[in-house]
């Protein structure tokens, strides 16, 4: 496993995460919302095309993880995907998550509140923006009946930050938890990422100032050019 790179443990994620909100760097969560969506949208081009894997299930958690999931469903419909939101819980940050919501629903994205059951059907790839670091187990319905069923799936997933239902510092917990094949950790990788073993594992959320990198001894590889990810490891089957 590489160790090229650092990695940001839970807590120090949170802290990290409320810095960058803080009047130390001054964003608000709907930029960075936004650049960490459109990053996982930009690293799913890379590795599967809208020609090949069309039909893409976005799983939408109750946080700012889901609300990745929205961004990047937006994002993915102008790049000539056709995305569906399986979105069974809204986030109490409940304006905001109206607006990304509405969003998808003007780019005509079907939206499941209820039946997870029939969300696999017809479906080439799978993101799943359940949870991220925000994670604490046990999984609590309705994700648990969910997870089981992407447990059980051949369909490709997608992982936004952290493979939903892994703890966020150890990683899988028992033999079973899905099993994604692309990983997009953002801002830098979670200690879980020492434990994937998918085909491909990029890193996005290309906005954190030098000084918050310098102040938190993060070492992380360069994006290249303008783009918005920067691939850690990959096999490229396009
Ligand atoms: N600074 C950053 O790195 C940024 C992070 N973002 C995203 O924000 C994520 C973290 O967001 P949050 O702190 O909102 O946390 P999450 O979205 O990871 O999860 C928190 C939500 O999940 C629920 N939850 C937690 N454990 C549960 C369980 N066992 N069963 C059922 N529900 C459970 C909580 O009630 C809460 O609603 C990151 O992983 C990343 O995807 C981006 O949106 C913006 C920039
Ligand atoms: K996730």
């Amino acid at each position: 496993m590489s160790t090229k790179y650092s990695y940001l443990k839970q807590a120090a994620a949170s802290r990290f995460d409320t810095d960058l909100m803080s009047e130390k760097c001054g964003f608000v969560l709907e930029q960075l919302m936004e650049l960490a969506g459109f990053s996982v949208a930009q690293s799913i081009t890379k590795e599967y095309s809208a020609k090949k894997f069309p039909n893409v299930l976005v799983c939408v958690g109750p946080g700012n993880n889901g609300g990745d999931g929205l961004v990047a469903a937006r994002h993915l419909s102008h790049f000539g995907y056709k995305p569906k939101l399986y979105y069974p819980k809204k986030s109490s940050k409940v304006a905001f998550y109206d607006s990304l919501l509405k969003q998808c629903v003007q780019c005509d994205i079907p939206v499941e509140k209820d039946d997870f059951s029939q969300c696999l059907v017809n479906t080439d790839l799978i993101i799943d923006a359940f949870f991220g670091f925000g994670f604490k187990p046990p999984i609590r319905e309705p994700y648990l009946a969910a997870l089981k069923a992407l447990e059980g799936t051949a369909i490709p997933i997608v992982s936004v930050d952290v493979p939903s239902g892994w703890d966020v510092d150890m990683g899988p917990l028992n033999s079973e938890g899905i099993k994604p094949e692309m990983l997009v950790s953002l801002t830098a990788p979670k200690p879980c990422a020492k434990l994937f073993s998918g085909k491909y594992h990029y890193l996005g959320g290309r906005f954190v100032p030098r000084f918050m990198l310098d102040e938190y001894n993060l070492n992380l590889p360069k994006y290249p050019n303008s783009d918005q990810c920067v691939a850690l490891h990959t096999q490229s089957q396009l």
